[in-house]
């Protein structure tokens, strides 16, 4: 038996024995909340829920500086302006979309995380865009429930503007499981933490031309049938609409769905035709161009950045508010879908046609059969819908719009300096 005088001491004094156990107690509280609570302003791993990334990542965030700048960046400094929580900021739509609501003056906070799926670099030259336009762009994942709670927490958004996502047709092959991390487990981790916020933000938010699938019927118009996905992309977004069905059934939230038609423009996706034709023809490299068995034209209702950006704002601006408070619904709530396209389908070889004579260089093209990997062989859009409902217009055809978007290719990737990947 131990019988030094501290351990006498140690059992002698209840008060020294009492402010030992409290020491530790509280250490061990600090410890726990430290490793497992990152709403508490700690570090926060969004590896954890996202097995499919080819790039694992872990995210920072939390403490009065970054909750200073997410308040700030999300405040509204117009009257009747809106607080617009915006995902996938860092992407091509969601970028312009992000500016253009920053400089009407409307609160707007990015969210993104920064994957890989195209060259990361061109997503942080547009967070620096953004970054003076005044948006702070958060680093996280919409599967991040802790992070979200916590930007709901810090600032009260009166909409989201859900655009981040898994985009591309044909990638859907390589990588299933992505599509379905961002597209559905995302979208469901997003829309519970919307319908548990107080107030309830309302929400617009990506769906895609690409639901309509096999349907022959053209111009597509909202009522025609969207059951027969061509690829596993757009079966994710088919998804999610019927998610947005029941969330708004349950919960009354209110949503806006949009029906983009393949966006084109300045600060696009280096994964779509126009962009890599763009940088493979500067490079004499052959093009592939898809035609349809039966000889048929492949075509697409290829619609310019700032038309689709127009649109955004304007469903934005018509979003009623959603019902519910603190999970409960109160009352029904709008639930809408709206194509934006261009409604001026173009053949994908007059596409090559255009950025030739932009380029002033000749394509190599190699004809080659429309893949079976989820391409459909025509779009076109029926925008009456949108039109009514918001005024949505668009004015930019395919030339006028390729032609800004060359001359942003060829300043951004500036002489080969930084060479598009
Ligand atoms: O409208 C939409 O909802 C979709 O638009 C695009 O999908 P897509 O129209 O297939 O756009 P691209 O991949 O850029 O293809 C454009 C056209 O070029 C054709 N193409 C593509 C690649 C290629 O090597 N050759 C070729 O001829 C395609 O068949 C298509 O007709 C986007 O990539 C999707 O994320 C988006 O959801």
């Amino acid at each position: 038996m131990d019988k030094s005088p501290y351990r006498l001491r140690w059992h002698s004094s209840p008060l020294v024995k009492l402010t030992f156990w409290a020491f530790v107690s509280l250490a061990v509280i600090f410890m726990f909340l430290f490793r497992s609570s990152p709403s508490n302003g700690m570090v926060s791993s969004a590896s954890q829920f996202d097995s499919s990334r080819r790039s694992l990542r872990t995210f920072s965030w939390g403490g009065p500086a970054w909750q200073k700048r997410v308040r700030s960046s999300a405040r509204i400094r117009v009257r009747n302006g809106m607080s617009v929580l915006v995902t996938g900021a860092a992407g091509f739509v969601g970028t312009h979309v992000s500016a253009a609501l920053k400089r009407r003056g409307d609160g707007v906070l990015g969210l993104d995380n920064f994957n890989d799926y195209y060259d990361p670099s061109l997503k942080r030259a547009r967070q620096a865009l953004l970054e003076r336009t005044g948006v702070f762009t958060v680093e996280g994942d919409i599967n991040d429930q802790a992070l979200l709670k916590k930007l709901f927490e810090v600032a009260s958004f009166t909409h989201v503007m859900h655009l981040a996502a898994q985009a591309g047709v044909r990638y859907a092959m390589q990588n299933p499981s992505s599509y379905v991390h961002s597209n559905i487990a995302g979208f469901v981790s997003l829309l519970e933490v919307c319908k548990s916020a107080n107030p309830q933000p309302a929400i617009v938010w990506a769906s895609s031309s690409s639901v309509y699938g096999l349907n022959t019927k053209v111009p597509f118009s909202e009522k025609d049938r969207t059951d027969q996905p061509a690829s596993l992309y757009a079966a994710t977004k088919k998804a999610g609409e019927e998610i947005a069905h029941t969330y708004n059934h349950i919960y009354g939230l209110s949503f806006t769905g949009l029906r983009f038609f393949t966006v084109y423009g300045p600060w696009g996706r280096p994964d779509m035709a126009y962009f890599f034709f763009t940088r493979d023809i500067l490079k004499g490299k052959s093009i592939p161009i898809f035609e349809a068995p039966n000889g048929g034209t492949v075509a697409r209702d290829f619609t310019y950045i700032d038309d689709i950006t127009k649109g955004c704002l304007g469903a934005l601006d018509t979003a009623e508010k959603s019902t519910g408070t603190g999970g409960k619904k109160r009352g029904p709530a709008q639930l809408r879908v709206f194509n934006l396209g261009n409604t001026l389908p173009v053949p994908v070889s007059d596409l090559v046609s255009i950025l030739e004579r932009l380029l002033k260089v000749k394509a190599k093209r190699t004809a080659m059969k429309l893949p079976r990997n989820g391409d459909v062989q025509y779009t076109h859009a029926n925008i009456s819908l949108a039109q009514r409902e918001f005024g949505y217009n668009p004015t930019t055809d395919l030339q006028t719009g390729l032609k800004k978007f060359v001359k942003w290719y060829l300043s951004y990737y500036k002489s080969g300096k930084k060479g598009a990947e």
